[in-house]
């Protein structure tokens, strides 16, 4: 595989030289997480975005992924979910049903989708409450620097603006420390009406992944990752920043394309950030 690895204090990034070189390395990374997670506690908690990451994940549902992944021990969450029936096309749960869930032997009292026959803020206070319940019986680990769940992994995309989750830039749920869920219903990418995970939830967790593809999103990265300067806009995902857990940055070249030191690395030099590690 030809990829480039770099440690920063920005985490891990992982720079693809195509998407199926990407799609191959997540679910690589994915199957090894389940693996220590089922090995180390009996079972794993993961949770999923929207958007374009669970096609990115795609290959879990083929050889060997498909038969080598242990899927009854897969508890599943949302990361954040649109507040919508569950059988309409923007509905989170319907993207990971139809993209992977219904591929493969998952236990469907695993999955822990919203209730979504109720406003915004009380599917956000019962996802919460069900949240709390599975801390109790470790189904989910609990941080040991906080009372907040400890998931063994989160996946995240991010929008061109740099929204994480349904973290928007400049929204007030952004420094929300209390809860563990929260709602928006002026969300600026459709539909409007979201709940989502905190950031002191995505912080707690022990593995972060941010699977950011396409040049729409290099200006977002650079501003995530770079030393801008105050005067720049910090987008959220610039705040995913794990307290304990494993940040891990799965980009394509062009959304890799602004980075400091990207251009230099791509001509075999020692940029800033990026010192090429070809791996095979
Ligand atoms: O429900 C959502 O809208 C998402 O969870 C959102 O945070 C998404 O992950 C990003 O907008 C990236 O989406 P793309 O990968 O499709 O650009």
């Amino acid at each position: 595989m030809d990829l480039s690895r770099v440690n920063n204090d920005r985490g891990e990034m992982r720079i693809h030289e195509n998407l199926d070189e990407l799609r191959t390395d997540l679910a690589d990374y994915i199957a090894e997480l389940s693996e220590a997670a089922v090995k180390e506690r009996g079972c794993f908690a993961i949770a999923l975005s929207g958007g374009s990451l669970v096609g990115l994940m795609g290959k879990l549902c083929e050889a060997p992924y498909n038969r080598t992944v242990d899927w009854a021990k897969w508890y599943i969450f949302w990361a954040d979910e649109r507040v919508v029936a569950k059988n309409y096309s923007y509905s989170n749960y319907k993207l990971a049903k139809d993209g992977l869930l219904s591929k493969v032997p998952i236990v469907p009292s695993h999955v822990f989708s919203i209730n979504d026959s109720v406003s915004a803020e009380e599917a956000a206070d019962e996802y919460m409450f069900v949240i709390r319940q599975l801390v109790k019986t470790r189904m989910v680990s609990v941080s040991d620097i906080s009372d907040c769940p400890k998931f063994d992994l989160i996946l995240l995309g991010m929008g061109p603006d740099g929204h994480i989750a349904s973290l928007f830039p400049n929204y007030s749920v952004l420094d929300e420390t209390d809860e563990w869920v929260t709602f928006i219903t002026d969300s600026p990418k459709p539909p409007p009406k979201r709940i989502t995970f905190t950031l002191p939830v995505i912080n707690s967790a022990s593995n972060v992944a941010m699977v950011v593809t396409g040049e729409s999103k290099a200006e977002a990265m650079h501003l995530a990752i770079d030393n801008v300067g105050s005067d720049r806009p910090s987008p959220p995902a610039r705040l995913v920043q794990p307290t304990k857990g494993k940040l891990v940055w799965f980009l394509d070249k062009p959304a890799a394309s602004k980075l400091e030191g990207h251009q230099l690395s791509e001509q075999g030099q020692c940029g800033n950030h990026f010192v090429n590690n070809h791996v095979n």
